[in-house]
């Protein structure tokens, strides 16, 4: 039996919504496994149109722009997704959490296989996390990153310092960089809703302020022989506050009650932003989190980095203070993330709605 099947094999305990297909061994054809060709009835999305609308743009918003706040602001009630230029993430260092991607995704199936993430685990190789909520897998592969990457670096590259060395450093100074940016768009998006960040309180903490939390997440989409049968990425919201997107090329479509899925391709020098289910519940319904997906292409190998950043695990994230009175009550229950994901992993489309409070009280 040749290794990989092996190493597949000797991990059957594993749920197989963790492995991705083996990409090497992929020929002319998506196999029934990766076909998507039923109706998923989620989220309530019409599917009668699948056609994915590129001629729509999202807006772009300049941080150095002195009007970045407004129109920040406006970007997130409407769009719920944005491009922002001029971030301060210095552009060589996007290249080289590219290339690092690459080269980690271009190693053998058997050796990204080493460094498999456990069941119940964020970290390591595998598929996304939301797979197992869909009857058919996804035409991607990903690797998580919380805190250090070393010990999963170290087994993709066991006799390679150097390789690995490079990778986790390139890593460390990304997610650096990602948090600076996160915590300057909270506070422009924050200061949009009227809130002052200096306000205590304004996570539901009290004291010392606390360090946010974060999921460096490489997501890998390899060249498709069908593109139009296979899915890179079900549709999904994100569970947090915002998300920060790199991708190497279009593939991201974002849902529109309006007009159905529109593609949002990438601007050069610019990274995407998108807001989470815990913005939308910090911000009593505001800012909402917008349901997308990624496809697949026939001729490109397409890369996406996702920077997700959340509140501190224990945190209750509640509707801001200043954003209720008697013509706002609160639409949301405090939750923490931990609790708000077990939630979404039980009822994942539902998961808002779930935490919604309805006269006075909450489903769940
Ligand atoms: O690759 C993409 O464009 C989307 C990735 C994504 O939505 C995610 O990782 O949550
Ligand atoms: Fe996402």
């Amino acid at each position: 039996m040749n290794p990989v099947s092996e190493a597949y094999r000797s991990n059957h305990l594993q749920p197989n919504y963790i492995f991705p297909l083996d990409f090497e061994s992929v020929e002319d054809v998506v196999p029934d496994s990766h076909t998507w060709n039923s109706p998923l009835n989620m989220f309530d999305i019409d599917e009668s149109s699948e056609h994915v609308i590129k001629s729509v743009a999202v807006p772009v918003i300049d941080l150095d722009d002195p009007n970045a706040v407004k129109l920040l602001g406006q970007a997130c009630e409407t769009w719920g997704v944005f491009h922002v230029m001029n971030h301060g993430v210095p552009l060589n260092l996007i290249k080289d959490i590219e290339s690092e991607s690459r080269r980690l995704f271009s190693l053998p199936t058997e050796q990204k296989l080493k460094a498999i993430r456990s069941t119940g685990g964020v970290s390591g190789y595998g598929l996304a996390h939301i797979s197992k909520f869909f009857p058919k897998k996804m035409w991607s592969e990903g690797f998580g990153i919380v805190g250090s990457p070393v010990e999963h670096a170290r087994k993709l590259w066991p006799d390679q310092e150097d390789d690995y060395f490079r990778f986790c450093d390139v890593v460390e100074e990304y997610q650096k960089e990602m948090k600076k940016l996160c915590e300057r768009l909270m506070s422009l998006m924050l200061s949009s809703l009227g809130i002052n960040t200096e306000d205590p309180n304004w996570t539901g903490s009290t004291g010392e302020p606390k360090d946010a939390q974060s999921l460096l997440q490489l997501n890998s989409y390899p060249v498709c022989p069908d593109p139009n049968m296979a899915m890179g990425m079900g549709p999904h919201t994100d569970s947090s506050f915002i998300t920060v997107l790199h991708q190497n090329g279009p593939g991201l479509h974002l849902h529109s009650n309006q007009v159905g899925w529109v593609e949002v391709p990438p601007l050069q020098n610019a990274l995407i932003v998108n807001i989470g289910d815990l913005f939308t519940i910090l911000s009593n319904g505001r800012f909402v989190s917008r349901i997308h997906r990624a496809g697949v292409n026939r001729t490109r190998h397409r890369l996406s980095v996702a920077y997700f950043y959340g509140p501190p695990m224990d945190v209750k994230v509640s509707p801001l203070m200043k954003l209720v009175d008697p013509d706002h009550p609160p639409l949301y229950r405090s939750v923490t993330w931990n609790e708000y994901l077990a939630i979404k992993a039980k009822n994942f489309d539902k998961a808002l709605e779930m935490v919604q409070i309805e006269d006075g009280k909450s489903i769940a």
